[in-house]
């Protein structure tokens, strides 16, 4: 018999905070059981950010049980509050758009049959369009508490910093009141999401409890960060990784995973992957004999780019990587391959007519900051031009070095790489 749900998330460390687990345990065992995570539409896709949540509600499906996918183009116009920062308003029509590009998103991850465990996908403007402001205060407002809300740390935050706005304040509510729907309409008795979700669910337990008399569940995943302690799935530069391809290459989503520390790669490959137990203990492993083949990364990467991206772009954006890391052939890659590559790293240009030598092509696309450190490189056998390692501080490319006529793949020790651009 395969392992419970419970204990598989628990041993992938994804259980964060929950209500009773036992209680949880004994309505899953009568299963199949609805259980919901929400997405506001608050940018023009999903993000690594939402993995977690995503690949959550996507376990509990291959366990036998069914996932509702809920967009949230009502309370994507209102705002889940910060710790920081008033938001500003989206309009309805941006909200529109937004979701038709996440809904798609959404739907890759979890399976649409008909069976009792086929996905759902829901919009809460379903029902808000719907309920009037009236009723809303009366029918919700009635059973939550000024005082408790006051109490909510990102609510004291606010109101210690810039404050926050009524709308925002509100947020919890809607909240609630989907979850509320949800159990009518679906028997939805667990809702998932990361821990800050953590009031904004059990606000939905005690509505229901209260309004119908029933017991529903909360879990919430932990927060994950990356080595530098930042919300995980930031890039270098602090912006998000996007999981629409025209907003983040596949191949800077593949490098972001394949660079992640060996401290992380393992617990990563437990929350990002549907890889078993045996398969993920075998690379720890690995890992720990030899940190150098970064097996863990790199099975991370791969599983995590073929997931969102399929199979074939992983197979290029691999090729791609290894010929520039000198594990391939750069002469192997066709031109779109290496031109997609090209955008993804430092590139700058240099001119034949001037004579340029490897202490320019390092320093063009800025793999060094100075003359006296490229010429470091290059004593310290750390400069390589097309995988070439370059030992001559003198030595100056031809036209016919160039790829695809055009760029020449410099490189500064084992991780960074770079593209000049010669020009004749
Ligand atoms: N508040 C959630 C999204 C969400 C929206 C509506 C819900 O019913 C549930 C969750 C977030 O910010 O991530």
């Amino acid at each position: 018999m395969s392992e419970h749900i419970l204990d598989e998330l628990s041993w992938r460390g994804l259980i964060a905070q929950s209500t009773d687990l036992d209680a949880l345990r004994k309505d899953l065992d009568a299963g199949p059981l609805t259980l919901y995570g929400g997405f506001d539409p608050t940018a023009d896709s999903l993000h690594a950010g939402n993995l977690v949540l995503l690949l959550t509600l996507a376990r509990f499906q291959r366990a036998g049980h069914r996932p509702v996918m809920l967009a949230g183009g009502a309370t994507g116009q209102i705002g889940d509050p910060r710790d920081v920062g008033e938001r500003t308003l989206v309009s309805r029509e941006v909200t529109e758009q937004r979701l038709e590009k996440i809904n798609v998103q959404l739907a890759k991850f979890v399976d649409f049959d008909d069976s009792p465990t086929g996905a759902i996908l829901e919009n809460n403007l379903n029902w808000f369009d719907e309920v009037s402001a009236l009723d809303f205060l009366r029918d919700v407002g009635k059973h939550f508490s000024i005082n408790v809300m006051l109490a909510r740390e990102t609510v004291k935050r606010r109101l210690a910093a810039d404050g926050m706005s009524y709308t925002e304040f509100s947020y919890l509510l809607l909240q609630s009141y989907d979850y509320l729907r949800l159990h009518r309409k679906y028997g939805t008795k667990l809702q998932v999401g990361g821990s800050d979700q953590w009031g904004n669910i059990v606000g939905g337990v005690d509505y229901i409890r209260k309004v119908d008399a029933a017991t529903a569940h909360a879990l919430t995943t932990p927060l994950v960060t990356d080595s530098e302690g930042r919300k995980f799935g930031k890039s270098t530069g602090g912006g998000n990784l996007w999981l629409d391809p025209e907003m983040t290459s596949p191949y800077s989503w593949f490098q972001y995973f394949v660079n992640v520390s060996d401290d992380l790669a393992v617990p990563y490959l437990k929350m990002f992957t549907f890889l078993s137990r045996e398969e993920i203990d075998e690379l720890a492993q690995l890992t720990a004999d030899k940190p150098h083949l970064r097996a863990a990364q790199r099975k991370l990467a791969e599983e995590l780019t073929t997931l969102v991206h399929g199979e074939d772009q992983t197979r290029q954006v691999t090729l791609a990587s290894q010929a520039l890391f000198g594990r391939g052939e750069l002469g192997e890659l066709g031109e779109p391959t290496l031109e997609a590559v090209m955008a993804e790293v430092p590139t700058g240009e240099v001119r034949l007519s001037g004579e340029p030598t490897i202490v320019d092509l390092l320093l063009a696309p800025g793999l060094v900051d100075s003359k006296g450190a490229a010429r470091r490189a290059v004593k310290e056998g750390g400069a390589y031009v097309n995988n070439v390692k370059i030992a001559d501080e003198e030595w100056r490319p031809s036209a016919a070095d160039a790829l695809h006529g055009k760029w020449l793949v410099v490189r500064r020790g084992k991780r960074t790489a770079g593209g000049v651009r010669l020009a004749p």
